[in-house]
């Protein structure tokens, strides 16, 4: 299958070589010339323009976006659009707002599918979980490219119409928050308690047969490898926020109690609202964390954040 990629950074460059790999034609755009470059040394054809990028693809277009959400989606959906008719599919795998996604859908003569993408930069060796919404012919015309991008055939499924996919994926990043607050807490008593303990031999323990053993819990283990048991420079700032803030909205738009995801959040807020580094444990794992899975910048005591 021919794919046309834009978005060429940490997530859409795997997109790429996922499908290079599986066999795929792949046609890149990025607004940086160097990440176009860089795609054509993988081995894309590189487009300067979504225009040649448009023009490039054969008859039935196959695109995927992976850039950031909001503004930049709407404008190469826009730009893109003149080139596309009701045969074409665009996909979106980025952590768009679902309701994005359903006017998307509307406004679009093309097919649209919404596609929740976890994973994340760390998942590229194994590939993708996708979490897909939309016509149901498209998501069946693409399932080669979702084979490549994701682990296999059951690493992604049709959620539903337009929005699901993204839907269930903004709940899902809600669980994450929850989760790593949780792996944080737990952290932080070991870390405060009575013993003077080896963090990295406990996630270590756990990760090995244990009831709570997980990928964060591993990506903990990492860090605790990498930072030390005290997370040494690894700063109280916990970044991002979009995605756990949608799920808390939603929850309380459908009277769904979700106070977990919600003092997660909370915690984020807190952890750039202080002032100044109080340097509470669970939010710096939580902060270490969201390098380990998305390659988020870590912030350090010292930055100016
Ligand atoms: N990093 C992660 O862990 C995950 C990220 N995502 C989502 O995937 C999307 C991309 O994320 P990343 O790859 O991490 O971001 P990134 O910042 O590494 O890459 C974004 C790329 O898009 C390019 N870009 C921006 N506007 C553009 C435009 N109008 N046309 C063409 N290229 C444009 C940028 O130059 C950059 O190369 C975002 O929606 C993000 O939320 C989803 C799952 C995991
Ligand atoms: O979707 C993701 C992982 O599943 C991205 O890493 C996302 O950036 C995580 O959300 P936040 O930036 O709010 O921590």
């Amino acid at each position: 299958m021919e794919l046309g990629v834009v978005g060429l950074g940490r997530m859409g460059r795997i997109v790429v070589d996922r499908c290079l790999d599986a066999g795929h034609d792949v046609v890149a755009f990025d607004i940086d010339a160097t990440a176009r470059e860089d795609a054509a040394d993988a081995g894309a054809t590189p487009a300067d323009t979504l225009d040649a990028l448009a023009a490039e693809l054969g008859a039935e277009k196959r695109i995927w976006l992976m850039v950031p959400a909001g503004d930049p989606v709407d404008a190469a959906l826009d730009e893109l659009a003149p080139h596309l008719d009701s045969d074409d599919v665009v996909v979106d795998g980025g952590n768009s707002h679902f309701e994005d996604s359903t006017r998307r859908a509307e406004e679009h003569d093309f097919a649209y599918l919404d596609c929740g993408t976890s994973g994340g930069p760390a998942g590229a060796e194994l590939g993708f979980s996708l979490m897909v919404g939309g016509p149901e012919w498209a998501y069946d015309d693409l399932v080669p490219v979702f084979d490549a991008v994701a682990t296999g055939p059951d690493g992604h499924d049709r959620m539903g119409p337009a929005g699901a996919g993204h839907y269930v994926k903004m709940v899902h990043n809600g669980v994450e928050y929850a989760l790593m607050q949780t792996y944080g807490e737990g952290f932080e008593l070991l870390h405060e308690g009575r013993y003077d303990l080896d963090l990295e031999a406990v996630a270590r323990t756990w990760n090995n047969g244990a009831v709570i053993r997980s990928w964060l819990l591993e990506l903990c283990e990492e860090a605790f490898r990498e930072e030390g048991s005290d997370l040494g420079t690894v700063a109280d700032h916990v970044a991002g926020g979009s995605t756990g803030t949608w799920t808390v909205q939603e929850a309380l738009e459908q009277e769904v109690p979700v106070p977990l995801v919600s003092q997660a959040l909370s915690e984020r807020f807190g952890s750039r609202s202080t002032g100044g580094d109080t340097g509470r444990f669970a939010r710096r794992l939580a902060n270490r964390l969201r390098y380990g899975f998305g390659r988020h910048e870590v912030a350090r005591t010292g930055d100016d954040a």
